[in-house]
Order: structure tokens, then C-alpha cells, then sequence
């Protein structure tokens, strides 16, 4: 069987890579025909050829046994659950905070939102590669730390011509770049180890029996590509599907510490951790390197796990993203209780419906003749009628053609500009306020999305109503030691230090103009001539002048001063009133998560901890010049 197999391979391969050659448009639907034929005849005679969680020990290339410890002294072993496959235990006690295990990628890409240096992922002062154009670097250093690499794909990209070369997305390059990587190790080119070699890339699950016809299809296309690229005779269109379906539940996504999304990578010992909606440990990047830290204890001989999916969905939801990636139905402690009445609830709440009556914060759950949704608090009834009325209006604003014709003129989202978008999203958060239980995620990603924007006008006043009210939502659906709650009070923490007023001094009376200050950019006031104060300017005129009483009225608010300073100047300008200590609370609750999370000696926690400290100075000079 497995030669009647080899024989179809090879008569596939030979007649798309016919095809290849002599009509390129037709190589996709050959070669997806081809992944289809072979998946459905290892399915038919139940066999899987290459290496996953069941055949494991069958195989004669590399066996479990290879590498059953990844780092025996540094407290961790490889294992095998007859449910989840192989597993990363503990042979220690690990500890809030510390470090379980760090990994350079195995190979890794930028993404392709931003153009990215292919070296340190960062998006500017960039130039292509003079020899293939796909390419980019930030400078010599990193051109020379990816030599190495990139030499052999430099040659297989200049091969291609110039129309495909704008196809090489980042997933085929993480492809061609794999292939490239195993053969540079097994001619010694590039060092291997025990937990960085080809070994560990044969041995992930690839779920190849699980993917429908059109993830196959879809493989089998992108493989002809990578086929075309590279072309090595030795490797097949199959193997090449087969590591995209690897990469796809094993590759991770690759963040800065604020979590925003850089490339992927491929970390073949992290890969090995299972997931949990109550996962006992955090991935985090520091650069490209991935750094696994405990956010409990977690004691000697359990399970490491981390979560791969966002966890703030309800069981429903989660499972389903869960068994559509990654091909498992999640038995974690939260998942377990799937259908219990806690669990009900909580999905109402999380994806379900308000009360009809505003003062009432009861959940809904559907009537049992199919009216509607009946309040479990106080027993309103919303009908299906009102319901359906209300989601579709979301839909329509959602929907509403907003797209600019010229790629140019899209500034926000898709949104011709920053105001369209935010009037927009407003109008969805207004309805979805009707519509949802308050402590809902569409609500509160709306509102992620306005703070968003907010931000990147400046409006630091209104972000950070949308930050304050974004939190409860937070603290809900995470754990007390989430990566992202933490983030979240860094958000509101920083927006609290960077709300100023600036004020216009009239006879010892100050009227207030602006209540925002972006550093490094412009105030925003209602008057222009504001423009452009430095941020030290500000902060010495803060620091030169004390505030004796303020009182906002709308956008004006008038404060009455006393001190030279502000007397010898035109303007002055000062925190709002009270937010230096509400900085320094969400600052320091910021700081109690991401110092488990994030540890303190990246440059980003460094920063985190500096601000703190100047708020912590501020609050004590206002309290001095108080007591004055
Ligand atoms: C990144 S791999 C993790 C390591 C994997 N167990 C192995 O044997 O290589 C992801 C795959 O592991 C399995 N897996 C991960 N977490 C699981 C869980 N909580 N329950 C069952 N299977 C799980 C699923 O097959 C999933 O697609």
C-alpha cells in the first residue's frame, strides 16, 4: 500500500511540475487535485505517513525517545497523554514569574501589514535586499546576522519571476525558509542541537487527516508555489502541504510587549505545550525570542499549558475556535463545565442580551415557546422581533460601504478618515448598548476599537473615558494574571500622565483651553496658536506653578493660580486635576500583572516602572507645594 501510494506521489508530482512549466495558472487546481487524491487514500487504508501524536513510536526516522527530556536540570521533561499527545511537564516547582523556558525561533518571518527589517522586525530606515527586492533590513547588522538563511532563499526568490515574487507571502517564506533551514543543518552550515534541529519540526502534529477539501486545496496551492521556489526534486508537493498544515497549529505569532502582532515563528519546544482556558503559564516575546513564563505555581510533574486562543469568549465560542485551528475539544477546568448553570450564565452575559429595563443588569436566556428572551432577574420579556431589529441596524452600519475608491485616502480601518470611523463606531456602541448585556465583548470590542482611534487622533480625554470603561470588561473576562488586563491598565495609566490643560493666565484667573497633550505632537486645543509645546516645557511650567482651585465648566475650566512662574508666563499648563493619582494607581496595578507576565528587564517594563516612579515624584511635589 504505502508503494502504491509512493507511485501516485511521484506520478502527481511529475505531472504538475509538467504543468508547471507549461501553464502556470493551471498548477494550483492540479496540485490541490493531487493533495486530495493521496489525503483520501491514506485516509481510505487509515494510515498517515509522516510522524503525529498516534504513530509516534512507529516511526524509524525519530522516535519519542530521542528527546524525551527538553531540559532536565532546568526543570522540565517531554511526555505523552493518550488525549493530548506529547505534553510539557514540570520536574521542578516553578513560581509566579519565573522564566519556565525561552527559545529562538527555529525559522521565523515578518508579517506583511507593515513593511518589517527581516532581521529585528522593526518598520523603519528600510532597504530591500538589492538582489531579490522581497526582502527588507534595517541595516547591515541584521542583513549579516540572516546572511546565512537568506543566501540560499536570496538565489531561490531571484530565480522567480517578478509577478510571482509579490505572491511570496510571509507563510510561503516561513516555508521555503524551513526547508532551507534543515538542509543548511544537515550539511553543518548552521549548528543543530538536541532542541534545535529538524528533528523536533518532523515530530509536530500536523492534522493533515482533519482539514477539510478546502484548507487542502489551499495547502496543496501554496506548496506548488514553495515547490516552484525552491526547486529541489527530492522534496514533494505533499511534504510540502503536509508542513503547512505543521506550521498552522504550531507556528506562533510573534508580538511586541504590547501584544501587537510582528511576524510568526516557529519554537519547536514551545510548540509542544498544550492549551488551557486556564492556562497555568503565559508565551511572551521578548524580540524574536519566546520566553514561557508561570503565572501560578505550578508544581513539580504538572502540566505546562498556555492558551492559544483569546480565552475571553464564552465555552461555546472557545471550543469551537479550538476544534476549527486546532482540530481538540478542550477539557481545561473551565470547559468542563460546559452546560452547567454557571456556565449559562456566564455565556449570557458574555454573547447574549440586555434586560428590557434599564436599572435591571439580569441576564436573558431564550423562553421555552421561542418568543423571545426572558430576563432571569426580573422576567421581562425581549422579543425575537426587537432583537432582529437591533442586530441588523448594527449590521447595516457595519456593512455601510465606507471604503474609499483610492487605496490612498483609507486612513482608519477602511474608514475615509479618523471622525467617519469614530462617529461610526459610536453609533454601533449606542445600539449595542441597547441590544447587549453590559458587560458584553461586542460592546467592549467596540469600544476597544473607539479607544483606538482616540488615540490616534489624540484625543486623550475621551480614550480614556473608553480605556476606564473597557476595564470592568476586562477584569471579568481574564484572569487577575492576564498579559492583556495588565496592558489594559497600562493603557489607562498612560493616557491618566498624559492628559494635560493648558491655561491662558487672566489677572491671576486661569481659563483652560485644551485638555489634551500627545508628546511629541501638537496640543489639541480649540485654539491653534497653542500648537507645539514641548513636553519638558510643559512639565517645567507644571512643576513652577502651584494650582489652587479648579472648576470645569464643559470644555472651559478656570483655575485660580498663585506662584512667579505662571505669572511671568503667557500660559500654563498642568495635569488635570486628580489624574496623577489615578496614573499611578492603574500604573502600579499594571505593573503588579506584567512583572509576572512580562518579567522587569525588558526595556518596555524599564520604561513602565520609570513612569511610575516620576508620578509617584509628581504626587508627592503636589502634596509638598499643597502643605506651602
Ligand atoms: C502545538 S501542538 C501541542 C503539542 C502536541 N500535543 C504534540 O503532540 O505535538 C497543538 C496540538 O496539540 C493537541 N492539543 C493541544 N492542547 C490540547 C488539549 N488541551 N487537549 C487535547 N489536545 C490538545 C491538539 O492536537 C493540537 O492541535
Amino acid at each position: 500500500m504505502t508503494d502504491a501510494l509512493q507511485i501516485m506521489i511521484s506520478e502527481s508530482k511529475s505531472s504538475v511540475l509538467d504543468k508547471e512549466h507549461n501553464q502556470g495558472s493551471k498548477i494550483p487546481q492540479i496540485a490541490s487535485e493531487m493533495i486530495f487524491h493521496i489525503v483520501t487514500a491514506y485516509k481510505a487504508h487509515n494510515c498517515y505517513p509522516l510522524l503525529n501524536q498516534n504513530n509516534i513510536s512507529n516511526s524509524k526516522e525519530i522516535t519519542f525517545q530521542a528527546f524525551p527530556v527538553v531540559k532536565r536540570d532546568g526543570g522540565l521533561a517531554v511526555s505523552n497523554l493518550p488525549e493530548k499527545g506529547r505534553c510539557l511537564l514540570t520536574t521542578k516547582n516553578f513560581y509566579p514569574g519565573e522564566v519556565i523556558l525561552r527559545q529562538e525561533p527555529y525559522v521565523c518571518v515578518p508579517n506583511n501589514t507593515v513593511s518589517r527589517c527581516d532581521g529585528c522586525f522593526a518598520s523603519e530606515s528600510l532597504k530591500k535586499c538589492s538582489a531579490c527586492q522581497v526582502v527588507l533590513y534595517c541595516g547591515s547588522t541584521c542583513q549579516k546576522s540572516e546572511w546565512k538563511l537568506h543566501r540560499l532563499e536570496c538565489i531561490a526568490l531571484s530565480r522567480l519571476e517578478k509577478e510571482k515574487r509579490k505572491a511570496v507571502t510571509p507563510s510561503i517564506r516561513l516555508m521555503v525558509r524551513l526547508f532551507l533551514r534543515r538542509k543548511l543543518q544537515n550539511e553543518m552550515f548552521i549548528p543543530a542541537s538536541v532542541t534545535d534541529s529538524c528533528n523536533f519540526v518532523e515530530a509536530l502534529v500536523s492534522h493533515l487527516k482533519d482539514l477539510d477539501e478546502k484548507q487542502l486545496v489551499l495547502y496543496a496551492q501554496m506548496a506548488s508555489l514553495v515547490h516552484l521556489i525552491l526547486q529541489w526534486p527530492e522534496i514533494n508537493l505533499k511534504e510540502i502541504a503536509e508542513n503547512f498544515s505543521k506550521l498552522a497549529c504550531n507556528a506562533h505569532t510573534i508580538c511586541d510587549c504590547e501584544l501587537r502582532p510582528l511576524g510568526t515563528g516557529l519554537y519547536p519546544i514551545v510548540s509542544i505545550i498544550n492549551h488551557s482556558c486556564l492556562p497555568n503559564a503565559v508565551l511572551i516575546f521578548e524580540g524574536k525570542s519566546s520566553v514561557v513564563r508561570a503565572v501560578e505555581h505550578i508544581p513539580e510533574g504538572a502540566e505546562v499549558s498556555i492558551a492559544y486562543i483569546d480565552i475571553a469568549g464564552s465555552t461555546m465560542t472557545r471550543q469551537k475556535t479550538l476544534k476549527e485551528q486546532y482540530f481538540f475539544t478542550c477539557t481545561c477546568p473551565r470547559c468542563i463545565k460546559a452546560g452547567q448553570y454557571n456556565d449559562i450564565q456566564e455565556s449570557a452575559i458574555l454573547e447574549g442580551y440586555r434586560c428590557k429595563d434599564d436599572r435591571c443588569n439580569g441576564f436573558l436566556l431564550r423562553d421555552s415557546e421561542d418568543k423571545g428572551f426572558i430576563c432571569q432577574t426580573c422576567g421581562l420579556l425581549r422579543s425575537k422581533e426587537e432583537v432582529k431589529r437591533i442586530v441588523s441596524e448594527i449590521t447595516a452600519i457595519s456593512d455601510k460601504e465606507l471604503k474609499s475608491t483610492s487605496p490612498g485616502s483609507i486612513l482608519f480601518n477602511g474608514y475615509m478618515d479618523h471622525e467617519e470611523a469614530i462617529s461610526q463606531y459610536k453609533m454601533i456602541e449606542k445600539l449595542q448598548m441597547e441590544l447587549c448585556h453590559p458587560f458584553s465583548i461586542s460592546l467592549m470590542r467596540t469600544r476597544e476599537e473607539l479607544l483606538k482611534i482616540l488615540m490616534e487622533v489624540g484625543d486623550w480625554r475621551e480614550a480614556l473615558a473608553y480605556c476606564r470603561l473597557t476595564i470592568p470588561g476586562y477584569q471579568r473576562m481574564y484572569p487577575e494574571l492576564h498579559p492583556l488586563l495588565g496592558l489594559q491598565y497600562y493603557t489607562c495609566g498612560k493616557i491618566e500622565w498624559t492628559v494635560f490643560g493648558v491655561f491662558k493666565i487672566l489677572r491671576g484667573h486661569v481659563v483652560m483651553y485644551c485638555f489634551s497633550y500627545a508628546p511629541h505632537a501638537h496640543v489639541q486645543t480649540k485654539e491653534k496658536h497653542f500648537k507645539e509645546y514641548s513636553h519638558t516645557f510643559l512639565r517645567n511650567m507644571f512643576f513652577g506653578a502651584t494650582l489652587l482651585e479648579f472648576r470645569q465648566i464643559g470644555l472651559v475650566a478656570v483655575a485660580v493660580v498663585t506662584g512667579t512662574v505662571a505669572l511671568n508666563c503667557c500660559y500654563l499648563c498642568c495635569r488635570l486635576l486628580g489624574y496623577t493619582e489615578d496614573a499611578i494607581k492603574s500604573l502600579t496595578r499594571a505593573i503588579d500583572i506584567l512583572r509576572i507576565t512580562h518579567g522587569t528587564n525588558s526595556p518596555f517594563m524599564k520604561e513602565l516602572m520609570m513612569k511610575l516612579d516620576e508620578a509617584h515624584a509628581e504626587a508627592s511635589y503636589n502634596l509638598s507645594s499643597k502643605d506651602e
